[in-house]
Order: structure tokens, then sequence, then C-alpha cells
């Protein structure tokens, strides 16, 4: 069995796979990252214990220091040692076509991004761009021709909020008055206030991405892949922004983009 990990900063998700490649027959779960605890982790390495594992891939976006503790983990958990993927400049895909990273610096790239590209590149012989809605949303572009035309990190759905809610103490204080959401477009108070403002801008920002690509002379008929924890409200905003602009652009939604452009890598890539 191969076990794919994607270690993002919220939930570290896996799946148990037979194969490489197209995952079939894979059984996938994931486990909380909010506050990082090394039992947790310990806990659920072990339980791979009795599985079988003959190879560990992980796409981590954490800091050198924590991958160096989780290859220690593994080694004592599963007497294994983890493969990191990381971003390059060239994927070469399952059927030989090449797509390419527009960064000067290929590994400066988040890997989670790469790898969901290399899971859109995989799934379409045409454009296309994908949106990981985790803790950041990113959004990537690669056009027909393999070319990664660049992208965006922004602060996603739980992020907007937290972010308001740490770096001021007002907020924080006054949404201690709330027992519930008040408010429909507007807040009736603080809580409603922060999350029907957070819901306005990424709905804001999936309308303007949309508005933009089809400016930028993308096809009129794109192919969006939606993958992470907020996939679901995510896509509901670019299919409600793709009606209003009278696009034709397709929104897939795909629960384990990175792991699969993981599975794919490391077929690719040994
Ligand atoms: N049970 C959950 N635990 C954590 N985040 C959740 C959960 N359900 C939905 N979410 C949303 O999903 C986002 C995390 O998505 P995920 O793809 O796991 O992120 P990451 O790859 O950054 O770890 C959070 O920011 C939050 O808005
Ligand atoms: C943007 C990210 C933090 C997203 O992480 P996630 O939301 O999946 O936890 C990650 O892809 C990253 O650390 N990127 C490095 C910077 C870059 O991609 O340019
Ligand atoms: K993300």
């Amino acid at each position: 069995m191969y076990l794919l990990l994607d270690q993002g900063n919220s939930r570290c998700k896996y799946v148990l796979t037979p194969s490489l490649g197209i995952l079939e027959d894979s059984v996938s779960g994931y486990w909380s990252n909010d506050d990082f605890e090394p039992s947790t982790w310990k806990r659920e390495l072990e339980a791979f214990k009795d599985k079988q594992i003959q190879r560990v891939c992980v796409s981590s976006v954490a800091s050198q220091e924590r991958k160096l503790w989780f290859e220690a983990l593994c080694q004592t958990t599963l007497n294994m040692t983890p493969e990191f993927a990381e971003s390059a400049e060239v994927y070469v895909s399952q059927t030989l076509r090449k797509m390419t990273n527009s960064y000067d610096s290929p590994k400066a790239l988040g890997v989670d991004r790469w790898l969901a590209m290399i899971a859109g590149f995989e799934r379409s012989s045409e454009g296309f761009v994908v949106m990981d809605a985790g803790t950041a949303l990113t959004t990537d572009w690669v056009c027909s021709d393999g070319k990664h035309r660049g992208g965006h990190i922004v602060a996603g759905h739980r992020l907007l909020q937290q972010s308001l809610l740490g770096e001021t103490g007002g907020i924080a204080w006054s949404a201690e008055h709330d027992s519930e959401l008040k408010g429909d477009l507007f807040g009736e108070n603080t809580s409603a206030a922060v999350s029907l403002g957070a819901e306005t801008m990424l709905k804001g920002y999936c309308y303007q991405v949309v508005k933009a690509l089809s400016g930028q002379g993308a096809s009129n008929e794109l192919r969006i892949y939606v993958t992470g924890g907020d996939r679901e409200l995510i896509s509901g905003y670019l299919q409600q922004a793709i009606r209003e602009l009278k696009l034709k652009h397709e929104v897939i939604i795909q629960p384990n983009l990175v792991l699969e452009g993981l599975s794919h890598w490391f077929s690719m890539n040994n």
C-alpha cells in the first residue's frame, strides 16, 4: 500500500492506495492540524502500522523543521522514510505532455499548488484553472499549451475571520456578546458582520477572477477545478459569477486534487 499525505495548514489529508497514478480503490481520511498536536500525529500514523505500507509520499507546506520532525516520527512509528514532493520547473504527464511552472524559482511555488495543477493537467487536455479553498484560497491558471500563467494567494474563509478576531481587541470582545449570527446581507452583530463580510469578499474575489480570465483571452469554456475544505462554498460563488457574466465555464468539484496530483507526481518521478 502507498500512504499519500497532504499536510496543509489546517488539516492533514490522506489516502491509502494499492497503486500510484490514477487513484482507484483508495481509502481516504484526515486529521486536524489546527493546534499542531504531536500526540495526534503519532496516534494517526500508528493506525497505519498494519496496512503494509511500502512508501509514504508527502505534500507538505510546513517548515523545514516540521518536515524533519515528521520524518523522525515516520521512522519511529512505521519504520519508513517519507518522500517529500517538491515543485519543479516542468511536469511531464502520463501522456508525455509538458506543464511548465511560471515561477523563476520553481521550488518557491507551494507544492500543494503544483500538485493540484498536476491533477488538473492530467484530467484536462485544454486550459484550466485550479482553486484550492483551504486555509489560504489559491488560484492557478494553466493554458492549453501547458504553461502555468501564475496565480493568486488570498486568505481563505476561516483565516479572513480569524485574522480580524486575532489582530484587533475590539472585535473579539464584541463577538463574545453574540450567541448566534444575526443578519442576512449585512451583519446585525459582530459575528455576523465578520462572517458576512468574509463571504462577500470571497464572492467578489470569485467574480473578479472569472471576469479577469475572460478578459485575458482565456477560453469562454474553461474548466475550473475546485478543491479544499471550502470547495462547496467557493464553487457556489463561481457558478453565480459564471451565470451573471453569461459565460460557459464549467466548475468541477474534487475533494482530493492535491493527493491526486501527488499520486501522479510519484508515479512519473519515481
Ligand atoms: N472540519 C473542518 N476542519 C477544519 N477546516 C474546515 C473543516 N470544515 C471546513 N473547513 C474549512 O476548510 C478550510 C481548510 O481546508 P483544508 O483543505 O483542509 O485546508 P489546508 O489544506 O490548508 O489544511 C478551513 O479554512 C475551513 O474554512
Ligand atoms: C499558499 C499556501 C500557504 C497554501 O497552503 P494551504 O492553504 O493549502 O494550507 C502554500 O501553497 C504555500 O505555502 N505556498 C508558498 C508560496 C507560493 O506558493 O507562492
Ligand atoms: K490552499
